[in-house]
């Protein structure tokens, strides 16, 4: 059946993203080890800023609002796992 190959399909992809999502947190994890040790503060609104505005330009318009909630979910993920790192 046609709906059952495009959730296969949809599962690979979701198995794609968990998998680049770990990969992001493990380098994230760096980030914040070098942050302790150099008594930088996590946050860098500069860098998020950039992140986004380039997030929305790489996608096609109507997918820009998504791609950002996208994204901005990841960077508070990543900011919440550094606090970890930085108070552990
Ligand atoms: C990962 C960093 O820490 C924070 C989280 C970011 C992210 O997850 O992309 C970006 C900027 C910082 O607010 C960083 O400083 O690069």
């Amino acid at each position: 059946m046609e709906l059952d190959k495009l959730r296969e399909e949809i599962d690979q992809i979701d198995r794609e993203l968990l998998s680049l999502f770990c990969r992001r947190m493990a380098v994230v994890a760096q980030v914040g080890q070098y942050k302790k040790e150099q008594g930088l503060p996590v946050l860098n609104q500069g860098r998020e800023d950039a992140i986004l505005a380039r997030a929305r330009a790489q996608v096609p318009p109507e997918m820009g609002d998504a791609a950002c909630e996208l994204l901005s979910t990841a960077i508070r993920l990543s900011r919440a796992y550094q606090e970890e790192i930085l108070r552990g």
